[in-house]
């Protein structure tokens, strides 16, 4: 829905953009800007009919060429009306100082790269006027007949050739050493970007979705590199062109050049125009696209409900309805794109062939020679290609900026719980007690639901105690402060009388606490490495006696790789029992003072369940255990259960005091034996 109304706004800001010009497709306008700009420049040139003749058609070539590529690739910094609907976040700023620190380790690539592109685009001034000389000494020879064709047009050509060689040169040079620093400084990016992603809490997470997370480790680190590399060679090759050309048209005929310049600013406005029409048209394409994938992604990810509700049809009539409407859309866009080019290929052939010819009367009347008119030609094509890629290069500026500073965005954020630094760790070795002292809280991202309310727990050490009650009491959340994942608002959580903020983050998750939850998500690689992830310096024995204890062994024995089988993406080659016994050996093998329990029985089968609680009743022997619980019997042997409502406790004691009392336990124990029995 949300997709449909950013379409329907980019169409109705389309629509009323275009009704502001005059009527009728694109193309229309382009031919009636053209004859516009021929009419404006004949005018100009009236005293002069040669001039007139090479100056309108001079003019259309660089007209021609700047719609077609301004049309066609750029685009996208001028329509800001879609793209501030599109964007619902707004675009942070670049931080020019985070770019610099990427920068500085490949400053001498950089610098070098710098240099020869440089030299390349000077070198692109010159060859025009040394094709004027190379033509004039033909013309020469035509004319006078003296000495050989070949002594008169070595010298010359030889010269050009040199030219043409140190060009290649410059070129692949700069090519390969801006290939170089643009892929290091966007491996440092992901690299560095990554790292911090991964340092951010819980909260964090909550607040932002993975899959714009992933996006700006790929597509906009990506477009930040291509922009980067790309306004640096285009950039500066096209500026020092654009200005040296100029000077060489100035130089031939200053009364052509000047007219140019009039002429230009109205063109490249006319293009500018047209080319946000056409980017509007693409940018609409792109979103189609993005709608089909996202179908496309949404029916694979989710393949096995799909299959299971047999929708494969409805999906796949779905994507290909989205499919089609975006082939039109990119149809319709080919199409504008393709007449443009035909239209601009027309009017650069017909000014080519009018510049000759009104140069031909030029030098017939001693204004100019051969070859003034070659590097005439020559240069001003040079001109135009440097313009046309500078008005695509302040897009790709603005989108590779944009790109930048979602990326720095995120690389400059600190993690409001660290994971290292400044935490202690204690030397006596653990006792295991937990305090949970009169603890207030609020997840950040719905700072106004107070889930917790001075809340008060004890775990004694070495004592199971059971927190059980209503769906959405807060009982998942009190697991989620002694792990850490966030701060109470109000009061402490302490471990063995420390408060677990002064104590190392990395210790205390990675080998003081043991966590196992509803449904464990296990990694695309095999068995062994799932639960060594618990520990990553085990040993395949240590590996073995963790799996041994979970009742997880003799499943994994009965594969035929054994500890090597993969899992499949997040476990979905293995049951759900079989997924629990990993995670619960995975959990095992740091050997944990605290364990966690977070419903870990409550998604398998009775059988399943059976097995699963035997390899718990053994794992829990000796440790401190917190068990969150909604099948009430797994807990009727703990040493405590607590009743939370409201995100309070409300009524605590052993199974069967609770029961004596007749309170809220003992309800939810009717009520549960009552389903049971259903
Ligand atoms: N990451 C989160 N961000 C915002 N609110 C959350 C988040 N996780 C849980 N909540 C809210 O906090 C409250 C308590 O959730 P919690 O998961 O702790 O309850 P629970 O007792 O474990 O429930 P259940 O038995 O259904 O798992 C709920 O209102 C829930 O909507």
């Amino acid at each position: 829905k949300g997709q449909s109304l950013i379409l329907h706004s980019a169409r109705e800001q389309t629509h009323s953009h275009t009704s502001t010009q005059p009527p009728g497709n694109p193309f229309h306008r382009i031919w009636n800007l053209t004859q516009r700009a021929i009419h404006h420049s004949s005018s100009r040139t009236s005293k002069s009919p040669g001039l007139k003749f090479i100056l309108g058609p001079a003019v259309l070539t660089v007209s021609a060429r700047l719609f077609c590529r301004v049309a066609c690739c750029e685009a996208d910094d001028n329509n800001n009306a879609p793209e501030e609907v599109i964007l619902k976040d707004s675009v942070p700023d670049f931080k020019w100082h985070i770019l610099w620190e990427f920068v500085k380790p490949q400053l001498f690539a950089l610098i070098g790269a710098v240099v020869l592109a440089f030299g390349a685009a000077m070198l692109n001034i010159q060859i025009p006027l040394m094709l004027g000389d190379l033509v004039n000494v033909v013309a020469r020879y035509l004319r006078e007949h003296s000495g050989t064709y070949v002594n008169e047009i070595k010298g010359p050509a030889i010269k050009l050739l040199g030219l043409y060689a140190i060009q290649g040169l410059l070129t692949t040079g700069y090519i390969i050493l801006l290939s170089r620093v643009g892929e290091r400084v966007a491996a440092d990016m992901r690299k560095t970007l990554f790292a911090s992603l991964i340092r951010q809490d819980v909260a964090f997470f909550d607040a932002n979705k993975t899959g714009q997370l992933v996006n700006r480790l790929t597509a906009d680190i990506q477009e930040f590199k291509s922009s980067f590399k790309l306004v640096i060679s285009q950039g500066l090759r096209s500026i020092t062109q654009t200005v040296g050309c100029f000077v060489s048209l100035y130089i031939i005929s200053p009364k052509l050049t000047g007219l140019t310049v009039v002429v230009l600013p109205c063109l490249v406005g006319a293009g500018a125009i047209i080319g946000s029409f056409l980017r509007k048209l693409s940018r609409l394409a792109q979103e189609q696209v993005a709608k089909a994938t996202e179908v496309a992604d949404e029916a694979l990810g989710n393949v096995r409900t799909v299959k299971a509700f047999a929708m494969e049809e409805r999906e796949l009539q779905l994507y290909a309805h989205e499919v089609d409407k975006s082939c039109e859309m990119n149809e319709n866009l080919g199409g504008g794109i393709a007449v443009f080019q035909g239209l601009s290929n027309v009017a650069l052939n017909c000014i080519v062939l009018g510049t000759i010819f009104a140069g031909g009367t030029l030098i017939s009347s001693d204004e100019m020679s051969p070859g003034d008119l070659m590097s005439f030609l020559v240069a001003s094509q040079t001109v135009q290609r440097s313009l046309a890629s500078i008005s695509i290069l302040f897009g790709q500026v603005v989108r590779g900026m944009s790109a930048g500073a979602r990326v720095f965005e995120y690389l400059s954020l600190k993690p409001t719980i660290p994971l290292s630094g400044g935490g202690r760790i204690p030397f006596h070795s653990l006792i295991g007690r937990v305090d949970f002292m009169n603890i207030s809280f609020s997840y950040p991202t719905r700072p106004g639901h107070e889930v917790l309310k001075k809340f008060s727990l004890t775990l004694p050490p070495c004592k199971t105690v059971a927190i059980v009650g209503e769906s959405g009491g807060g009982k998942s959340t009190v697991a989620s402060l002694l792990e850490r994942f966030y701060d109470p608002t109000n009061g402490v959580v302490m471990l063995d009388g420390l408060d677990i903020r002064t104590l190392d983050l990395a210790w205390l998750r990675g080998q003081v606490i043991g966590f196992i939850n509803q449904e464990p998500v296990l990694f695309g690689s095999s068995i062994m490495e799932n639960i060594r992830f618990g520990k990553p310096d085990a040993t395949d024995a240590e590996v073995i006696s963790a799996a041994k204890q979970s009742n997880a062994h003799r499943f994994i024995m009965s594969f035929p790789d054994g500890y090597n089988t993969m899992v499949g993406e997040r476990g979905v080659a293995l049951s759900g029992g079989q997924k629990q016994r990993i995670a619960i050996a995975r959990a095992l093998i740091k050997n944990p003072s605290i364990l966690v329990l977070d419903e870990a029985t409550s998604a398998l089968d009775a059988e399943s369940e059976r097995v699963v609680q035997e390899a718990l009743n053994r794992a829990t022997r000796g440790r401190t255990v917190l068990i969150i619980a909604h099948r009430l019997s797994t807990i009727q042997g703990a040493d405590l259960i607590c009743v939370m409502s409201n995100g309070r406790i409300v009524e605590a004691g052993t199974h069967l005091e609770l029961l004596s009392k007749g309170g809220l336990y003992s309800d939810l124990i009717r009520r549960q034996r009552a389903e049971g029995q259903k």
